[in-house]
């Protein structure tokens, strides 16, 4: 196979549902080199009988088809992107490019890779294609990641009385024994990558961070239109926002680019256009913090001894560690200082088998999520205000005080305005449906 990274043209070829299977196929290729076809499946294989429901269908097929080609695209990054058969209309091509430049910025930055300028999506029609007449049952497809967050998204619906179902892209286990310990049946819809993206990785290709929320998000909506739910809602935060650092060129560089406001309003944006209001694709946590979420998870007990949101529980092939926490992450971290001022030292112990913050070899990675001699991480955890407020108010208290990395994390950080009670008070923009944010008391 020629090295992507010598490609002049990057192809979006085919995509295509096959409803006696269930499976949805995708392709596409690097000049005339073979077709990289990524598959999912949808369990039962669905297929709505009413056509509106197929046209919306074939058009949000679509627009996954344009997202999930970051992850090829990525791998060589030829100066041409041609979308084949797909009409795209102005707002779209500026979705993707936003989507592409901002989702890869992290990408670029640990590649040393400059994106300004090389990401472009010609417009090949003038509107967009609409499905006006889409009616779907008042039910919520509920994603889920294996942690905190969806689960409180998924007590706030159920306590209001909504329907629900989670999901999920990929195999984890993990995540099905979170939905097992909600007595929820679950949808796993299956996803395999085109093969021969390992083997260019082998190789030498580029690779790095995707915006995968972008690509969940799209597979959920996906699903909504087979399975017939009228509202596909994730878990991101207020705290998603904040970019992981500011490159030398004054560049936002977001980790979490994909579980911004910015991109699902974006998204939402381009829904409405091309399908009005039949479906809609929120996060529910959205007006929320971390400290927030931390907060009302850990009155979930039920949930304490299955949850993980540890990363290396989230590879394609599996689990790299044993358990559900490797304790020695950003996340671990993050999420151990998240609960800490609303759980005693022996349920964080039982939670994570451990307490970090007895362990002083772990204050550098602290340090990092304050943004002290450091940046935050590459990872999903909250703002460094966040954590300076979270490190404050456990000084303040008498289980956690003496703690190793509270003694040395506390007296060094600032908090100003931002303190925990602040935090917690503080709720911000979301697109939640009225009669949705009104049900869950947002
Ligand atoms: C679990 C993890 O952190 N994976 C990142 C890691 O990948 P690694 O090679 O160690 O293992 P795999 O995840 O199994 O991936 C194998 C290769 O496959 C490619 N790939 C995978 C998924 C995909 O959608 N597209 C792909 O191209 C890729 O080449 C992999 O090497 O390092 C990779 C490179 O930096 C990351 O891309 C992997 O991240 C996954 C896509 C992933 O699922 N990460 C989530 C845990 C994650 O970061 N979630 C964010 C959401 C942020 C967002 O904006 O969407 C979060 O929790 O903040
Ligand atoms: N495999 C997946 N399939 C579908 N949605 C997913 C998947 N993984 C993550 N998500 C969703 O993407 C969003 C971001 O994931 P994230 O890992 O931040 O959340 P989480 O696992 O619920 O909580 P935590 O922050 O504790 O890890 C959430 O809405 C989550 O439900």
């Amino acid at each position: 196979m020629t090295s992507p990274q010598t490609a002049e043209t990057f192809h979006f070829l085919d995509y295509g549902y096959d409803p006696a299977t269930g499976e949805l196929r995708m392709s596409w290729s690097f000049d005339d080199g073979p077709p990289l076809v990524e598959r999912l499946v949808f369990p039962w294989a669905p297929w709505p009988s009413d056509a509106s429901r197929q046209a919306a269908f074939t058009q949000v097929m679509g627009l996954l088809h344009l997202v999930a080609g970051v992850s090829y695209y990525k791998a060589g990054l030829p100066p041409v992107i041609d979308t084949g058969s797909h009409a795209i209309d102005a707002s779209t091509a500026v979705f993707l490019e936003t989507l592409y430049s901002r989702g890869l910025a992290e990408f670029a930055h640990v590649n040393e890779i400059d994106l300004d300028g090389r990401i472009r999506f010609g417009i090949t029609s003038e509107y967009p294609e609409r499905v006006t007449d889409l009616a779907l049952p008042d039910r919520a497809l509920v994603a889920m990641g294996g942690g905190k967050d969806s689960l409180v998204s998924l007590e706030m619906l159920r306590g209001a009385g909504i329907e629900i179902q989670p999901f999920a892209v990929g195999g984890s286990a993990l995540i099905a024994e979170t939905v097992a310990a909600a007595g929820l049946p679950f949808i796993r819809i299956e996803r395999h990558l085109a093969p021969e993206l390992q083997q260019m990785n082998a190789a030498g290709a580029w690779n790095g961070h995707v915006p995968i929320t972008a690509i969940n998000s799209l597979v959920g909506l996906c699903a909504a239109l087979l399975y017939g739910y009228r509202w596909v809602v994730f878990s991101n935060e207020a705290s998603a926002d904040e970019a992981t650092l500011v490159d030398d060129h004054g560049r936002a560089v977001n980790h979490q680019y994909a579980k911004s406001l910015d991109f699902e309003t974006r998204l939402a944006d381009l829904l409405d256009d091309r399908l009005g209001d039949g479906v809609g694709y929120f996060s529910l946590l959205r007006s929320m913090g971390e400290v927030e979420i931390a907060r009302r998870f850990a009155g979930l007990e039920r949930y304490h001894e299955v949850f993980s949101s540890c990363n290396r529980n989230f590879h394609i092939d599996g689990p790299r560690i044993d358990g559900r926490w490797c304790g020695d992450c950003p996340k671990c971290r993050f999420t151990t200082l998240a609960l800490a001022p609303f759980l005693p030292p022996p349920a964080i112990e039982r939670i994570f088998g451990r307490v970090l913050l007895d362990d002083d070899a772990q204050l550098p990675g602290f340090q990092a999520l304050c943004a002290l001699e450091a940046d935050k991480p590459f990872e999903c955890v909250g703002t460094a205000a966040e954590s300076r407020a979270l490190a404050t108010a456990l000084a303040a208290r008498e289980e956690w005080k003496d703690r190793a990395v509270i003694r040395h994390l506390a007296p060094r950080v600032e908090t100003g305005d931002d303190t925990l009670e602040a935090l917690l008070a503080r709720r911000g923009p979301h697109h939640v449906p009225a009669d949705v944010a009104a049900r869950v008391r947002l």
